[in-house]
């Protein structure tokens, strides 16, 4: 059997409770697989467990069940193989732009010489648009400048797993448009792993190849995993004309506004995992999901296009 690049199994996170209080269960149960080079948003409303999630995967923080593994490997602490970048920049306010980036680019190839450590750093940043500054330190830029130096940062050091929590989130929509773009060009010239947290249904379906759903906490799961399956590259002028789109886009906010509450997903897996249900928007009939689609499409190597979803039949459960 194969499998997926990142899988995270049966995962659960537990924090004790306050004198006298009950412990908390934030999330248990989640299982999903990130594929190589795919690029995976995901969404649910604050509090449910996004960011205890990514700090897991970076290797921040530790899980209280379960287990996520890259290529092979149980994730046990931070690497240079997985790169992140936060809301709040976390550059080294000493540094210059140039400097902040080329820090993680030498600690990244250490053979490498200054020159070539320098010419990979100006690249990136020019790929962020911000050639002109590089000699700028971080508080003589702006927060959108400071941001677009961390997805330098991020991406320069070409990390196998990229690990994107809000990235845009204190951002105006003017600069946190321009910015999806240039993250949509340097992903695409890269093709990282991407994991991303974001609240904005239109920045994911911009982004994503899937977006995973995640019911409210505590005790959350990741309820569903939709695919995106809108053709690349996508811009966001052209990708509001595609039909499929508000059909995508409405079926999202539906989850949040509507179903979050309530995990509408499948039976644990043959292996006894909980996976989300694949969902394809585009062949939900009705806002209601297509009672053909699959359980356990998520499961490990066996995730299969929504249009080949058809003869398996779909065994639901519903929790409250
Ligand atoms: N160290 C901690 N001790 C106790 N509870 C914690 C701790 N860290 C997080 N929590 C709780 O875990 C839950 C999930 O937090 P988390 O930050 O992962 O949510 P989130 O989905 O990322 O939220 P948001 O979208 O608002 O950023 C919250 O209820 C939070 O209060």
């Amino acid at each position: 059997m194969t499998h997926a690049f990142v899988e995270v199994q049966q995962a659960a996170k537990r924090f004790p409770g306050a004198k006298g209080e009950e412990a908390l269960t934030v999330f248990d149960n989640v299982s999903f697989q990130l594929d190589k080079g795919e690029f995976v948003c995901i969404i649910g409303h604050s509090g449910c467990g996004k960011s205890t999630i990514m700090n897991a995967l970076a290797g921040l923080d530790s899980l209280s069940d379960g287990a996520m593994i890259m290529d092979g490997r149980e994730i046990n602490g931070p690497s240079l193989e997985r790169g992140v970048v936060f809301q709040n920049y976390s550059l080294l306010p000493w540094l210059t732009a140039l400097e902040n980036v080329r820090f993680g680019v030498r600690a990244r190839w250490r053979a490498w010489d200054e020159s070539r450590v320098t010419e990979h750093s100006l690249a990136y940043l020019e790929m962020v648009g911000l050639a002109d500054v590089v000699d700028r330190k971080p508080a003589q830029l702006s927060g959108g400048m400071r941001q677009r130096v961390s997805i330098a940062r991020a991406f320069a050091t070409k990390p196998e797993l990229l690990l994107l929590d809000e990235p845009f989130g204190a951002l105006d929509a003017l600069t946190r448009g321009v910015i999806q773009d240039e993250l949509i060009k340097i992903w695409g010239q890269d093709r990282q792993t991407v994991f991303m947290i974001t609240h904005d249904v239109d920045e994911a379906i911009l982004l994503a190849d899937r977006i995973l759903l995640m019911t409210n906490g505590p005790q959350a799961r990741i309820a569903e995993a939709v695919e995106i399956d809108l053709p690349r590259p996508r811009s966001r002028a052209e990708i509001v004309k595609h039909p499929h789109y508000y059909r995508i886009r409405n079926y999202l906010v539906d989850f949040l506004v509507n179903r979050s509450g309530e995990l509408r997903t499948a039976d644990l897996d043959r292996r006894g995992l909980h996976y989300p249900r694949v969902v394809n928007p585009v062949d939900e009939r009705d806002g209601e999901p297509d009672a053909s689609a699959t359980t356990n499409a998520d499961a490990p190597s066996s995730r299969t296009p929504a249009s080949k979803l058809a003869t398996i039949t779909l065994k639901e459960t519903h929790h409250g």
